[in-house]
């Protein structure tokens, strides 16, 4: 059997190909009610199949986040299910948005709910929160590995509450973002042409004060709704910026129902990237 195309490797081609652009699908209930769509499972369904056809097609990733769809029960988690095979199914890859950690022998569970092949809830990625210890999340790393999916590890967030924890002193010395960050770099170490293990660094901070540069890809969100802009990008990213994956939810889907509507809002945030960070870096 040969072994999987390694996550990274899918991301650089599909950014390369369609551009760095991650769209979060996140059904509110405000834009559920702004798209004239009932707070339910069905507007919930109509909502995500319409942003799929939509963006599918044409977007490197989509990034569901799984809460707006646990919102509705069981019910809801087969909305999700759907729109991540359908979203693989027209090209995307898709990083579905969990941010689980657990002690190991829960987080092997976590890994196989959402980065096995053929679990029902199979993602291209996945992301994970490090604060029971980067190491508990290594049952992740492995069944990542041997699957060719990936992962993102909360670094630096975009939400100005996360500081207090992210920006604290380790026992070792460096802080806890920068703990993290060396221990993707280790993970990534040798991957060509981009590890699978990446980092969410949020685009809303005044400065990154962390190497940056870890052989993985850096998910950037915070763009539109929270106040960052393409503009900020450099100022936050430096030379890591060819590695980000910027991020935006509601400042493109606000744009719907329409599908055009919806797909000319991602374009301009494509346009207003490649003038930020170049086309392909
Ligand atoms: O992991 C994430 O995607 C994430 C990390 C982070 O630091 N900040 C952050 O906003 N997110 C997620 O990114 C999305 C941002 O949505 P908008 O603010 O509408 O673009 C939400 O689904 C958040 O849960």
């Amino acid at each position: 059997m040969t072994a999987p195309e390694p996550f990274g490797a899918r991301l650089r081609r599909a950014m390369d190909e369609r551009g760095p652009l991650c769209v979060g699908v996140d059904p509110h209930a405000a834009l559920l009610a702004e798209w004239g769509l009932p707070d339910d499972v069905g507007g919930l369904e109509r909502f995500t199949a319409t942003v799929v056809e939509a963006l599918a097609d044409r977007v490197a990733v989509l990034k569901p986040q799984s809460a707006f769809f646990e919102r509705f029960g069981s019910r809801g988690v087969a909305v999700l299910e759907r729109a991540i095979a359908d979203a693989r199914a027209a090209g995307a890859l898709v990083v579905t948005d969990v941010k689980r950690g657990d002690i190991g022998s829960t987080m092997a569970a976590y890994a196989d709910a959402y980065l096995a092949e053929g679990a029902p809830l199979r993602s291209d990625a996945v992301t994970l929160s490090p604060y029971l210890g980067f190491d508990a999340l290594r049952p992740a790393f492995d069944l990542a590995r041997a699957h060719g999916a990936g992962v993102f590890v909360l670094a630096l967030t975009s939400n100005p509450e996360g500081a207090e924890v992210q920006r604290a002193t380790t026992q070792a010395g460096p802080s806890v973002a920068g703990a993290v960050l060396g221990r993707l770099r280790a993970e990534n170490a040798g991957a060509l042409p981009l590890g699978s293990f990446g980092a969410v660094v949020g685009a809303t901070l005044a400065e990154a004060g962390e190497d940056l540069a870890m052989g993985g890809p850096l998910l950037a969100p915070g763009l539109g709704a929270q106040g960052a802009r393409a503009a900020d990008l450099p100022r936050v990213f430096g030379g890591a910026l060819r590695d980000v994956l910027p991020s935006v939810s509601r400042g493109v889907l606000r744009h719907g129902p329409d599908a055009g509507a919806l797909r000319a809002a991602a374009e301009r945030e494509a346009a207003a990237l490649a003038a930020c960070i170049g086309a392909g870096g």
